[in-house]
């Protein structure tokens, strides 16, 4: 028999685990296999988590998600990564050391300090070092409104504030660091501007809007998006790029999201196929 040896792009990311599939590492590993890239993981906590909301959190010792990064690594190697929930100060100090000393290129930080429903993701001290250690060493951040307005100090409620948000933003991070772009997302906005998103890169502020989706079942929207990004880095695609084709897989993923639960459904990752 001959074996075929498949050359594939090959994604890492470094998130927690949602028992419920909708969000968190579950929800990465199937982005990147749509996106036809091999998806590796770190976990960093165990959720157990549903529709309905987070019921308890377990976190995972910093020396074990050292060891997850390196065995990945060290032996397969990763053309992009991602960082989604990182719980707690230790394991963010343990990532962005291994961010470093690997030299981890094309880094995607969701920084997920809060859920679109209210949930706190992150104890409040490992704010200020994922702010220090972390997010100067990604490619670009992907905050959400409640996390925009915590690492901009300003209220958001419409577009013009995202908008001053995301360069405040930048010009805080960009001062010590190589952070090429931030993408403030729209989901938890309301009225016309909810699910428009803002990316600026110190030369170009850009609005990003598909179509508005109606539904409530948009649980885990970030990750897919921070995820989708990540792949098509992966793939090779330049920054701007793999933001632009991100945000229409994570729109038709919401198109087809799932009506499970009885809370938030997640979105549907695979059934954009049925569009092809
Ligand atoms: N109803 C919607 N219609 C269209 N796009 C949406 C809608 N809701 C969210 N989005 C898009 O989904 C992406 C994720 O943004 P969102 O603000 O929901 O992130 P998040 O709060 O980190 O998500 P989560 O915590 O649920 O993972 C963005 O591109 C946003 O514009
Ligand atoms: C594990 C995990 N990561 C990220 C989020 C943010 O949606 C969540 N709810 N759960």
């Amino acid at each position: 028999m001959t074996t075929t040896k498949t050359s594939i792009p090959i994604a890492l990311t470094i998130a927690g685990s949602d028992s419920g599939g909708g969000a968190g590492m579950q929800t990465d590993l199937k982005t990147f296999a749509f996106h036809c890239v091999h998806g590796t993981s770190a976990i960093t906590c165990i959720t157990a988590q549903n529709t309905l909301g987070v019921v308890r959190v377990d976190a995972m010792t910093s020396d074990a998600v050292i060891a997850q990064i390196r065995a990945v690594v060290e032996d397969i190697g990763v053309q992009a990564a991602k960082t989604g929930m990182l719980l707690n100060q230790e394991i963010i100090t343990a990532v962005a050391g291994e961010v470093t000393a690997l030299q981890i290129n094309n880094l995607v930080v969701d920084p997920v300090m809060v859920s679109r429903t209210g949930a706190q993701l992150i104890d409040d001290d490992a704010i200020q070092t994922l702010c220090n250690q972390l997010i100067p060493q990604a490619a670009i951040i992907t905050p959400n409104r409640y996390e925009a307005e915590i690492l901009s100090g300003l209220e958001i409620v419409c577009l013009e504030d995202m908008q001053t948000a995301a360069e405040i933003i930048y010009r805080n991070i960009s001062k010590n660091s190589g952070t090429k772009a931030v993408l403030v997302k729209g989901g938890g906005m309301s009225g016309d501007v909810k699910g428009v998103d803002v990316w600026f890169n110190g030369e170009r502020l850009e609005v990003l809007k598909t179509k508005q989706v109606e539904t409530k079942n948009t649980h885990g929207t970030g990750c897919t998006l921070s995820a989708a990004i990540t792949a098509n880095l992966a793939l090779g695609k330049d920054l701007w790029t793999a933001v632009k084709d991100a945000k229409e897989y994570v729109t038709s993923a919401l198109s087809y999201s799932l009506d499970i639960g009885q809370g938030q459904g997640p979105v549907g990752h695979f059934f954009p196929l049925l569009e092809k």
